[in-house]
């Protein structure tokens, strides 16, 4: 009685996932999706050129990985990159400068739900962290229960860096990972942590030298759970996850309202504006110089 009153508060929590068909004019899959026959455990790997940035294709593509990971009895999910540089590099910037309103409200909600999908995956998660991650590329990464990141990346919520409030479940996802008052520093400075320093404050758990050594470590960590019930873990996790996840389901359009007024200031677009373009310049010296 108590469980199947557990069970349905669960669905309850569950993200209303509309299952839109994961399209890509180039035909290329936005995510790779490979399921060990000996360990069962998933690997799902962002495979968006050039840096994996977020926009409403990968983030449904994702969803629909999480969900057939959930539904094939996969023992656990490693999240990695298929670039060997960068992890995810955050929201597409082309989806929040000068945007189509329809476009915007469609975006903002795949954001959450991808998020929900994550945080509540019910088998264990994992991040091998190849690659810089910053900003919704940390948000993936802390949504995961474990981290492994290589040397030489960053990782961090930056967005005061480039004009953004990151909304509150975004910083709740920092909070469940960071001491508060690390937390709240490290958001305010909008601070990028190196790999040495993300251990060092526990936001990554462990280093590894290689992509391979981290998918093992990721592996080993999914493993600690061979002895625990799968369903008792997920519920588990569930139940310590829902105050978080509740914060943002309670109120997910009040949300979007503040999202779309925020994105669409003048003051966070022009911000937005220069940010981007300086990105560009630096990639196009960089191609220059090559
Ligand atoms: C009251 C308010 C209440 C609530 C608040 C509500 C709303 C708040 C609104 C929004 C907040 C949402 C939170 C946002 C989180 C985000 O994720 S925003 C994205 C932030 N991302 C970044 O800052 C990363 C920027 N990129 C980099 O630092 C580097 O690119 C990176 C280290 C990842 C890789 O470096 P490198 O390998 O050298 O590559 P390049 O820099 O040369 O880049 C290659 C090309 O990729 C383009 N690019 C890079 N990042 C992005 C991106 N995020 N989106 C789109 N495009 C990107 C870059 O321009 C290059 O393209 P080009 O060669 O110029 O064509």
């Amino acid at each position: 009685m108590l469980r199947s009153k557990i069970l349905n508060r669960i669905r309850l929590l569950k993200p209303v996932i509309d299952r839109r068909c994961m399209s890509s004019a180039s035909k290329t899959p936005l995510t790779l999706l490979e399921v060990d026959d000996k360990s069962g455990i998933a690997t799902l790997s962002l495979n968006r050129p050039p840096v994996n940035s977020l926009n409403i294709d990968l983030m449904n593509s994702i969803i629909e990985s999480i969900t057939e990971i959930e539904g094939n009895k996969s023992r656990g999910l490693i999240l990695t990159s298929a670039n060997d540089r960068v992890f995810c590099a955050g929201l597409d910037l082309n989806e929040l400068h000068k945007p189509n309103q329809e476009r915007l409200k469609e975006f903002w909600a795949v954001f959450q739900d991808v998020w929900l999908a994550l945080h509540l995956c019910s088998v264990p998660t994992a991040a091998a962290i190849n690659g810089h991650a910053p900003a919704g590329g940390c948000l993936l990464a802390t949504a995961c229960e474990y981290r492994v990141m290589l040397p030489q990346m960053t990782i961090g919520l930056n967005e005061t860096q480039f004009g953004y409030m990151a909304p509150k479940w975004v910083m709740l996802s920092y909070l469940s990972v960071l001491p508060r008052r690390l937390a709240e520093r490290a958001l305010t400075q909008g601070k990028l942590f190196t790999t040495a320093e993300a251990l060092d404050v526990g936001l990554v758990d462990e280093i590894a030298a290689s992509k391979e050594e981290a998918l093992a470590k990721c592996s080993t960590f999914i493993d600690s759970f061979s002895k625990a019930n799968p369903l008792a873990r997920s519920l588990t996790k569930k139940q310590i996850r829902e105050p978080d996840v509740q914060k943002l389901i309670a109120d997910r359009a009040g949300d979007l309202k503040e999202c779309l007024e925020y994105i669409n200031s003048p003051l966070l677009q022009d911000g937005l504006g220069a940010y981007f373009e300086a990105l560009k310049q630096k990639s196009r010296s960089k191609a220059g110089k090559s």
